[in-house]
């Protein structure tokens, strides 16, 4: 068994201690390290996203940090005290972490109150009552007499959170928890989960595919690529200064430019980028998102004047234009290499098929990366 005592290795007087922290986690199967030196913290109260496609290994981080996997190198503590490492575990049942997954299963012969109940000691009236006001902070108090097969999908999902909650556990592991709910439940069951679990000061770690919910949910994003974190931070940052090209295209569409450096300095038809600290004659990636590109009406011939901050105009043709709703797309084939850059604009912007326009690319909101 670990020495209860023994503390996070790094755990200093100043810092708030995590609740949660993972310290270079390793998982392999079949040779591969498909978990590959995680390490991560979660403080209490706090939402971290571990996003990342599928197959990235998410979920076997989640199961070793429940216990129902063992790591093959790496520790695990909860509020600074070693409760796994490769040779000592704590079972499942005492690290006093829940679980919520998307195939959650409500015990069908038991009602919505013994549901929320199950996993309480303690006397009947005061289990009841902490159903009870679980129950009513999902809005479902007067279906605590009632069955799952009772509730919509929604509902029972609702009850599965008040049932993982019940407890108090110190943390909260969810996996994908609301994709099986459908896109009009979704947002509201998300955003009442966020304040529970928040009142409850509870240390969530969220595994999800999807940019979006970890944008809406996290406090700290963590993602993931090939059994590695590649890049850590709140959303803003990580969706301001991405680590790499594969983490710009994770959140959006991107568009490419492909150059060589010279002295510092990356010479495309937009113009001159900034390469600072790339040796001459590397070939470098510069990626923006179609939401940064800015587009100008042609005036015979001609678009808007170069700038330090926009770069030089490049001409395209209009290929397609849809309104998506939010947004409009606009696909322009480039005249200096026939490649299509896409842009998109708020509302409804529909230029004609075959026009011409002069698009530039903001330096602030382009990402310059080596190939
Ligand atoms: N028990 C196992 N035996 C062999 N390979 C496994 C086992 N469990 C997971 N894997 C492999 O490990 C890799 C990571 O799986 P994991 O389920 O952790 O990924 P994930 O990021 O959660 O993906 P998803 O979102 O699809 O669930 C995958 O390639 C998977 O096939």
């Amino acid at each position: 068994m670990p020495d209860p005592k023994t503390p996070a290795p790094q755990a200093t007087g100043h810092e708030v201690t995590p609740r949660l922290e993972i310290r270079h986690l390793r998982r392999f199967f079949e040779g591969r390290a498909v978990v590959d030196d995680v390490s991560l913290r979660v403080l209490p109260g706090q939402v971290t996203c571990l996003l990342g496609p599928s197959g990235c290994g998410k979920s076997t981080t989640l199961r070793m940090i429940a216990g129902v996997e063992m790591q093959d190198e790496g520790e695990i503590y909860v509020d600074g005290r070693l409760i796994c490492d490769t040779l000592h575990r704590v079972p499942p049942e005492r690290r006093e972490i829940g679980l919520m997954f998307q195939d959650f299963a409500l015990f069908p012969h038991l009602s919505v109150g013994d549901n929320v109940a199950f996993g309480l000691r303690g006397a009947k009236d005061s289990k009841r009552q902490r159903a009870q006001s679980l129950l009513d902070r999902v809005a479902l108090g007067q279906y605590i007499d009632d069955y799952p097969h009772q509730l919509s999908g929604g509902e029972q999902q609702r009850v599965a959170l008040a049932r993982a909650l019940a407890p108090r556990p110190k943390i909260m592991l969810m996996d994908e928890p609301f994709s099986g709910l459908d896109n009009r439940l979704r947002d509201g069951i998300r955003d009442e989960t966020l304040s529970l679990l928040k009142e409850e000061d509870t240390a969530v770690l969220l595994v999800t595919h999807e940019p979006e919910e970890a944008m809406r949910m996290a406090d700290e994003i963590a993602l993931m690529r090939d059994g590695k974190i590649v890049q850590q931070g709140a959303p803003y940052n990580v969706y301001t200064r991405p680590a790499d090209k594969a983490a710009v295209a994770f959140f959006s569409d991107v568009n490419l430019l492909h150059a060589q450096v010279n002295g510092a300095l990356a010479e495309t038809p937009f113009g001159q980028f900034l390469a600072p600290g790339m040796p001459d004659g590397t070939n470098v990636e510069i990626v923006f998102r179609p939401q940064h590109v800015r587009i100008d009406f042609d005036r015979n011939g001609r678009g808007p004047e170069a700038t330090t901050t926009e770069g030089v105009p490049a001409r395209g043709v209009v290929q397609r234009a849809r309104f998506l709703g939010n947004e409009s797309l606009v696909e322009f084939r480039m005249d200096f290499d026939g490649s299509v850059l896409k842009a998109t604009v708020p509302n409804v912007f529909l230029p004609a098929e075959g026009r011409a326009m002069w698009l530039t690319v903001p330096r602030n909101r382009c990402f310059v990366f080596p190939r």
